[in-house]
């Protein structure tokens, strides 16, 4: 029997966009012969669809649409849409809807089956709109004599094998229970986020299930960027000796078919994963800023070019997400900015092929402080005067996004995000962060890469990558001179805020006590300037976005 895997690019909410997606998929499909189409979570509303869903009138569409779906669908197709189902018991109390797929057959919903495991944690709120069900059900194919036996599990349902996890969150495995059904083949419809090296633990557990109870395992994901979620597909499927037989592309959409028979799944193509950390998380970066873009209905995209290395890598990210003539990279220098800054912007925009544009800032800077000379007389000079450079030039770069319609992206990473060392309302303007969740140390890791990656070619000019990092917002600044080393501060910082270490942990790993106690207070203090800052791409285990929910008028001395 034929199996097709639709890993999907759907927009969240575009639901006659969406349908179409699968229409094509269900088409191609039938073309080839296949009996059965699956895809992702949630693929007819996409996901996260987050607060739409206490909208009835959204519900209301997505039944209709769901149900002239399946009037279009090729008739002896049968095809697993992610779907939303109303909850019957809802009125005794419970959430009004189910996370669900549609088993949908010669234009009938044929079968429903809902989410056992409903993911509350770090950006997932599942809770807050699904019941959770409290069984695991299966459909069965009749394939010449043969019939099979499809269970069928979504996303989280996976995700707490007791076997694999040392620590089990839910007090039930849908794994467990449709291999006692004597499933021939479980299915698992997610839509499961990208975070750095993920789909090696993802493959792990599906390997260790897919042996534990010796049954095929076929898992379909949903691709593509969601606001600060990037999706990265590699759909995989395991036979029931734990063997990988089918990887599906990464951070593209992708069609796939397997063959079902009596001995398990057959092998379809095995796309390589990426060969280190920092191609995997280009390819990410890239499919976030390029599908956030897009789904915003933008096409280009302008950003300040300083000649310092956050801007650098940003630009190439956006150089590749939308096409380097999409791309328009502003100088604006100031009397502090240094002539190599200059130099090292326009080798970099000329290494990137895009457009750049220089303004002198230097007038608007002597019209602020004139202004204010009455207001400020007999104060000294200091950070007010040196923000309000950052601030002009987030001004400008806003009247570029809203003159010729090219969307602001702001380039802080996670480091100076973590620790406020960054503007409000001057460099944190823009509409998308897309370094926000990139450490500093990584951004050179990448830089770095991005110069080995096609040996020969320079894509980030060397002197960007080896001068001492500055904001030069005033003589001689360096980030050293406010802040921890990097290496040292990153680490901190990945210890507190994705560990959840305490400071007596961190300094046991032996950090000084004073610069522990110093980054955990920058880190708290900042809080309000994250929470007004633009979303930002997520691809470590926690980022400054959905998932975290810090108050910002809180005192933390009793924590230590
Ligand atoms: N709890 C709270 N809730 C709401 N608002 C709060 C607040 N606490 C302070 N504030 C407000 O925030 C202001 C302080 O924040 P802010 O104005 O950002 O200014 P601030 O954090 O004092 O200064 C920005 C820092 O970022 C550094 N930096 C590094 C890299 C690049 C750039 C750049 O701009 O290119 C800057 C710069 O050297 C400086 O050290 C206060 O004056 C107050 O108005
Ligand atoms: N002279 C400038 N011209 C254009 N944009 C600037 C200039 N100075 C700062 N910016 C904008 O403000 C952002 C923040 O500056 P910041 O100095 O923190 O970063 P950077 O220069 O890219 O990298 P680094 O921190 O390594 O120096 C820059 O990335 C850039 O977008
Ligand atoms: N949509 C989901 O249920 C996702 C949860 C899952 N643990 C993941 O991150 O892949």
């Amino acid at each position: 029997m034929k199996i097709a895997i639709a890993q999907l690019n759907p927009t969240i909410g575009d639901l006659t966009g969406n349908a179409q997606q699968i229409l094509d998929a269900a088409q191609k499909a039938d073309a080839q012969g296949a009996s059965v189409l699956l895809t992702p979570e949630l693929a007819l509303c996409g996901y996260p669809p987050r607060d739409l869903l206490l909208n009835p009138g959204f519900v209301n569409a997505m039944e209709e649409q769901l149900t002239e779906l399946a009037q279009q669908l090729p008739s002896q197709l049968q095809v697993l849409v992610g779907t939303v189902q109303r909850n019957p018991h809802a009125h005794q109390g419970g959430k009004p809807l189910y996370n669900s797929i549609a088993y949908l057959v010669g234009g009938q919903v044929k079968q429903q089956f809902h989410k056992r495991l409903l993911p509350t944690y770090d950006v997932f709120d599942e809770h807050r709109y699904f019941e959770p069900h409290s069984q695991s059900h299966h459909f069965s194919v009749s394939e010449g004599n043969r019939t099979y036996r499809i269970g069928v599990t979504i996303c989280e349902d996976i995700w707490n094998d007791d076997d694999f996890w040392s620590q089990r969150h839910y007090p039930c495995n849908p794994l467990a229970d449709l291999a006692d059904a004597q499933v021939d083949l479980i299915v698992n419809l997610s839509a499961s986020p990208y975070t750095v090296e993920k789909q090696q633990l993802r493959e792990s557990m599906l390997s260790h299930a897919a042996r534990r109870y010796q049954v095929p395992i076929l898992y379909v994901n949903q691709v593509g960027g969601n606001d600060d979620l990037i999706f990265d597909g590699r759909s995989v499927a395991f036979n029931g000796d734990g063997s990988l037989v089918y990887r599906g592309r990464g951070c593209e959409t992708d069609f796939a078919q397997l063959q079902l028979t009596a001995t398990g799944l057959s092998q379809g193509e095995v796309v390589p994963l990426p060969d280190c950390r920092e191609a995997e998380i280009w390819a990410a970066l890239r499919l976030g800023v390029r599908d956030y873009v897009r789904k915003c209905g933008f096409s280009k995209i302008v950003l300040g070019l300083s000649g310092g290395i956050d801007s650098a890598l940003v630009a190439a990210i956006a150089a590749e997400a939308v096409g380097a003539e999409n791309v328009l990279g502003v100088l604006m220098s100031s009397p502090y900015t240094s002539e190599g800054s200059v130099t090292d912007a326009i080798a970099l925009a000329k290494n990137l092929g895009i457009q750049t544009h220089h303004l002198y800032i230097e007038g608007a800077m002597t019209s602020f402080d004139k202004t204010l000379a009455d207001l400020f007389a007999g104060t000294e000079a200091g950070v007010a005067e040196e923000n309000l450079q950052s601030r002009i030039r987030g001004t400008l770069l806003m009247a570029i996004s809203n003159k010729l319609g090219y969307l602001l992206i702001s380039t802080g990473n996670k480091s100076e995000m973590a620790v406020g060392y960054c503007t409000l309302y001057g460099d944190m303007d823009g509409g998308l962060a897309a370094i926000a969740d990139v450490p500093k140390t990584q951004v050179y890791a990448l830089c770095r890469w991005l110069n080995r990656r096609q040996s020969g070619v320079e894509v980030i000019p060397e002197t960007i990558i080896n001068k001492p990092p500055s904001a030069e917002l005033k003589p001689n600044q360096t980030d050293q001179d406010s802040l921890p080393p990097y290496d040292e501060l990153d680490d901190i910082l990945h210890r507190f805020v994705e560990q959840h270490q305490s400071a007596a942990e961190i300094v046991a790993a032996g950090y000084a006590r004073e610069t522990v106690d110093r980054v955990i207070k920058l880190v708290s203090r900042a809080e309000f300037k994250r929470r007004q800052a633009a979303p930002g791409l997520k691809i470590t285990d926690r980022a400054f976005g959905t998932g975290w929910r810090m108050p910002i008028a809180c005192r933390r001395g009793d924590i230590h």
